[in-house]
């Protein structure tokens, strides 16, 4: 196993493998830069997981099986492979054998494939996810070192739900972002990373807390294909968006408000009628940090949420639209729909030393 050792001043939140053999870790593929190969003027995923894995040192403490899901940019994955990998995942929890999973995703849409991850984490094993800014064959493509560091901390934590691991640094899959378009430290948490890579060597100073996972969802997906929208607002915002969604059978829609959560009278009655539809409609924000908060009436989130909106807390959009999933995946009932996007929401305290 490879070393762990704490970091800093904080308590070190000792990683140990409680009762598992000592065993594997399943690289499960699905695409991104990290499997991209040249494509017209730009790049697109088309590299299978096996060669993706040949590109890496693979630390000598770990033994690797592969496994292929899909090989799409991130852009394309729907919730179909999402469920895909959800049920994947249960199924190899279910193996003695495997020690921890890493998932190579792309980065554009990592975060949301993440949380949905993080909800349904019910073992110990960590589920860690990583991929790369860089494709394979421009120069030093991060790929490569992103996977070993996935690797390594897969191998080296448990207890801690589903991790993103990038650019040498480890953050908790909730409340994790891509922050950055281009740099190689692709991602950002709001209170910073919960441990690093450094050589062989995994150093955890937090432990992240996370809210109870949600129930198993059933691995058939419903007969009426899931929709979930996001409508955003800005200066001037027509909520006739939010009523075409509902009318396109959008069972959930997220919208994305302005400040701490706040939009406009006519979007309050959208939403009420949406609600009133059965729409789980959740409430988030298109500012980068802090919480949706009732503060503000006509047409703010107090108002917003009097209509049956779920305030996201500190979820951001993308992730707030996988909570969402999350909850209709769990159950066709309105009521328990908004309870267990509530419990999916609550509480995005980030961590405890
Ligand atoms: N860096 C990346 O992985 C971006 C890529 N296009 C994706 O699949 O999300």
């Amino acid at each position: 196993m490879p070393r762990t050792r704490p970091a800093g001043p904080a308590p070190a939140t000792a990683p140990q493998n409680q009762g598992i053999l000592m065993g594997r870790i399943v690289v499960i593929t699905t695409g991104g830069t990290i499997a991209a190969r040249p494509r017209g003027h730009g790049h697109a995923s088309a590299a299978p997981g096996r060669e993706v894995v040949a590109a890496v040192d693979i630390p000598p403490a770990v033994q690797v099986e592969v496994l292929d899901l899909c090989v799409l940019d991130s852009p394309l994955i729907t919730t179909a492979h999402q469920v895909r990998l959800l049920h994947t995942i249960h199924d190899l929890f279910a193996r003695r054998d495997v020690e921890g999973i890493v998932v190579t995703h792309g980065t554009d849409t990592l975060e949301e494939t993440a949380l949905l991850a993080d909800l349904h984490h019910h073992d110990r094993r960590p589920v860690v996810f990583t991929g790369a800014q860089r494709p394979p064959g421009e120069e030093r493509p991060d790929g490569p070192g992103n996977l070993r560091d996935a690797l390594l901390t897969a191998s080296a934590v448990s207890g801690v739900g589903t991790l993103v691991v990038f650019g040498g640094k480890i953050y908790p899959a909730r409340d994790t972002v891509k922050s950055h378009t281009l740099a190689l430290d692709a991602f950002a948490h709001p209170a910073g990373p919960v441990g690093e890579v450094r050589a062989d060597t995994v150093l955890l100073h937090a432990r992240p807390v996370r809210p109870s996972p949600l129930p198993t969802p059933s691995w058939t997906l419903p007969r009426r294909p899931l929709r979930v929208d996001m409508v955003m607002h800005h200066c001037d915002a027509d909520p006739a968006l939010l009523r075409a969604a509902v009318e396109e059978g959008a069972q959930g829609v997220v919208l994305v408000a302005t400040g701490a959560g706040n939009a406009t009278p006519r979007f309050a009655e959208a939403v009420a009628e949406a609600t009133g539809r059965g729409v789980l409609v959740a409430l988030t924000t298109r500012v980068p940090g802090g919480p949706v908060a009732e503060l503000y009436t006509n047409g703010g989130a107090v108002d917003l949420v009097r209509s049956g909106a779920v305030p996201a807390g500190t979820l951001r959009a993308g992730q707030t639209r996988a909570a969402v999933l999350a909850a209709l995946l769990a159950t066709d009932e309105p009521g328990e729909r908004a309870r267990l996007l509530h419990r999916a929401t609550a509480s995005s305290a980030p961590l405890a030393a």
